[in-house]
C-alpha cells in the first residue's frame, strides 16, 4: 500500500488526460479528497491516546493511517492490523500489534464498498473480508470511512459487483449453486487480472461474487449463507458498524449512526 494518490497518471499519458479524460481525472481527485476527509474526521473523533486500534485494508484506510501518523505526538495508538496493512503501518512509524496481544480492540476503522441506511456494509471488493470482519468483530467500536460514492439507501444502489463471499476452493461450485438456487441472482467465481486463474485470498481461499436480486433481510441472508458448507465468510457486515463517515463532494463530512436497536 502506498500513500501516493492512486489516480496519478504517467506523464506520457498527460496529453490524453487533457483531451479525453479531464472530467474523469477531476472526479477521481474529488473522490480521493473525499476519502481523506472521511478518514481524518473518523480518526480525529474516535481515536484516543494509548488505544488499541484495528485497521482494515483498501485505498481509503491509507488516509486514516496517514492521520494516525500525524497525530503520533499527541496519540500513541497501538495498531492491530491485517497482514497486508503491515507495510503501511511500518512505513508510518506506528506500533504494530495483533489480536494475540490485543484480543479486544478499542476501535476499528475500515473502508467499505457500500453502506446502506442501516449501516449494513458490503466489503471485500478488494478481496479482503474475513480478516477485516475478525478485526471489526473484536472491537468495542467499529467505524466506517468512505467517499460519497459508497453512500446508499439500500445495498446494490451504487455497488453493482455483488456481495463477495470467501469459500474453500474445493467447494466453490456447490456453494455457487446453492446460493443461486436459494436466493436467486447470479454467482461468479472472481478471476484474477494479473495472473491466470481465480483470485486467491490471504487465507488461500476463493471469492464468489453474488449479484443478488431482491433481498429484504440482510441479517437472515447473511446467516443462511454462512451456514452453507464451504463458506468461510461473507462480505456482508450486518449490525457491526457504529458510525460511518462519508467524505462528500462539497468538502463536508456526513456522519451516519447505526439505528438504535
Ligand atoms: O476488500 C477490500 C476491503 O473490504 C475494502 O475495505 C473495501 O473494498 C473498500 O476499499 P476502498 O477503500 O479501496 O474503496
Amino acid at each position: 500500500a502506498s500513500s501516493s494518490p492512486p489516480f496519478s497518471l504517467p506523464s506520457s499519458l498527460s496529453c490524453c488526460t487533457h483531451v479525453l479524460g479531464f472530467s474523469q481525472s477531476a472526479a477521481a481527485n474529488m473522490a480521493e479528497e473525499a476519502k481523506k476527509l472521511a478518514a481524518y474526521s473518523a480518526v480525529d473523533n474516535n481515536v484516543q491516546n494509548n488505544q488499541a486500534v484495528g485497521v482494515g485494508s483498501g485505498s481509503t484506510i491509507v488516509y486514516a493511517v496517514d492521520r494516525l501518523a500525524q497525530l503520533l505526538g499527541e496519540l500513541k495508538p497501538m495498531l492491530s492490523l491485517l497482514p497486508q496493512a503491515r507495510q503501511l503501518i511500518l512505513q508510518h512509524g506506528l506500533a504494530l500489534s495483533d489480536l494475540e496481544r490485543h484480543p479486544e480492540l478499542d476501535v476499528a476503522i475500515d473502508g467499505a464498498d457500500e453502506v446502506d441506511a442501516q449501516l449494513t456494509l458490503i466489503k471485500g471488493g478488494g478481496g479482503c473480508l474475513t480478516q477485516e470482519k475478525i478485526i471489526a468483530g473484536n472491537s468495542k467500536c467499529f467505524v466506517v470511512i468512505a467517499d460519497y460514492r459508497k453512500d446508499s439507501s439500500v445495498l446494490g444502489e451504487q455497488w453493482k459487483k455483488g456481495v463477495p463471499i470467501e469459500v474453500i476452493p474445493m467447494a466453490y461450485v456447490p456453494v455457487s449453486r446453492v446460493i443461486a438456487k436459494r436466493f436467486g441472482g447470479e454467482v461468479n467465481l472472481r478471476m484474477a487480472v494479473s495472473k491466470a486463474g481465480p483470485v486467491v485470498t490471504d487465507n488461500s481461499n476463493f471469492i464468489l461474487d453474488w449479484k443478488f436480486e431482491d433481498v429484504q433481510n440482510w441479517s437472515e441472508v447473511n446467516t443462511a449463507i454462512k451456514m452453507i458448507p464451504g463458506v468461510v465468510e461473507t462480505g456482508l457486515f450486518v449490525n457491526m458498524a457504529e458510525r460511518a463517515y462519508f467524505g462528500m463532494e462539497d468538502g463536508s463530512v456526513k456522519v451516519r449512526k447505526a439505528p438504535a436497536n
